[in-house]
């Protein structure tokens, strides 16, 4: 996708993976609206953003995805500010077992809402002009994982994503929609999850065996489906190993 003059939106992304897709996207010469809770550091990353990338580029939205009204404002909001919207990241997540209604809404629920709010504004049948979605995912939506709810959450967004992805929606709407997925990430989730003692053994464990990415090597995986035009429904897998399309076998109503 050109991002030049284009406005984009991601959610969470006030630090880590969001802040860095967020970062990509002003390098690419679009505007970026910053949708997060987290009030203080939001508006750190969005001065800084302005003072590296230039004045009225770069807005922070205080908005928790999981509330409605909040999502559905700031989506106006944006619209309101930069004059239109062309790329939505639903990248905002938590991984909180015990409260897994909380990471179900965040997750999955706000995740739907983001797909949907973003066909509203940049849908063609809508009187949009077209645009693209990327669903921040995980490999654990495709592998087992530890966590469960949180494992759900990431399948859901994969299958909402192939889903939306789907060549008849796309003749409609004009919009792209795909998943990123990457494996474990050193960020500030993988300090604060809530798990049992023996799911973050298992996680440690896997970390061990697997290994843990850096910010910038999912930023890769991102930059990736950026340029990949030609992806719709698609969910790329981001690991040590390199970036890979996840390949699906086609459904059994395509087989001769
Ligand atoms: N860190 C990892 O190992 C991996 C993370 N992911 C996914 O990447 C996404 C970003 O996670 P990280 O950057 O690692 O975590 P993070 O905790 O550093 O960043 C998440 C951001 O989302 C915000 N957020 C949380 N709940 C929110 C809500 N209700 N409304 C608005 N903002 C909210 C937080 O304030 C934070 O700024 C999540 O969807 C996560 O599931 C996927 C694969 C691996
Ligand atoms: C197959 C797993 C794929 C993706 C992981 C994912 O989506 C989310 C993971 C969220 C939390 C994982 C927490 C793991 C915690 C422990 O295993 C620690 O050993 C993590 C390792 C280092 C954390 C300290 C650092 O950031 O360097």
């Amino acid at each position: 996708m050109q991002l030049t003059g284009k406005i984009a939106l991601v959610t969470g992304a006030a630090r880590g993976l969001g802040k860095g897709c967020a970062e990509a996207i002003l390098e690419r010469g679009a505007k970026v609206a910053l949708l997060d809770t987290n009030e203080s550091v939001g508006q750190e990353t969005a001065a800084a953003f302005t003072l590296k990338y230039g004045a009225d580029v770069c807005t922070f939205v205080l908005c928790d995805v999981t509330d409605k009204d909040q999502l559905e404002g700031a989506f106006q909001q944006v619209v309101d500010r930069f004059g239109g919207l062309d790329l939505v990241v639903n990248n905002a997540g938590i991984l909180n077992e015990l409260d897994w209604e909380k990471c179900i809404n965040v997750n999955l629920v706000s995740v739907v809402r983001g797909c949907n709010l973003g066909l509203r504004y940049m849908g063609k049948r809508n009187g949009g002009n077209g645009g693209l979605i990327i669903n921040m995912a995980s490999v654990a939506g495709i592998y087992a994982f530890p966590a469960s709810v949180y494992a759900a959450t990431k399948a859901g967004v994969v299958g909402l994503t192939r889903s939306l992805g789907m060549d008849y929606k796309f003749d409609k709407d004009g919009v792209r929609v795909n998943a990123l997925c990457p494996s474990f990430t050193a960020t500030s989730l993988l300090d604060e999850f809530n798990a049992s003692t023996e799911d973050r053994r298992e996680m440690d464990d896997m970390v061990e065996r697997g290994g843990l990415l850096q910010i910038p090597d999912v930023v890769k995986g991102f930059a990736k489906l950026l340029d990949d035009d030609d992806r719709n429904g698609a969910a790329l897998e981001v690991t040590l190993q390199g970036l890979k399309y996840y390949g699906y076998e086609s459904g059994p109503w395509d087989r001769a």
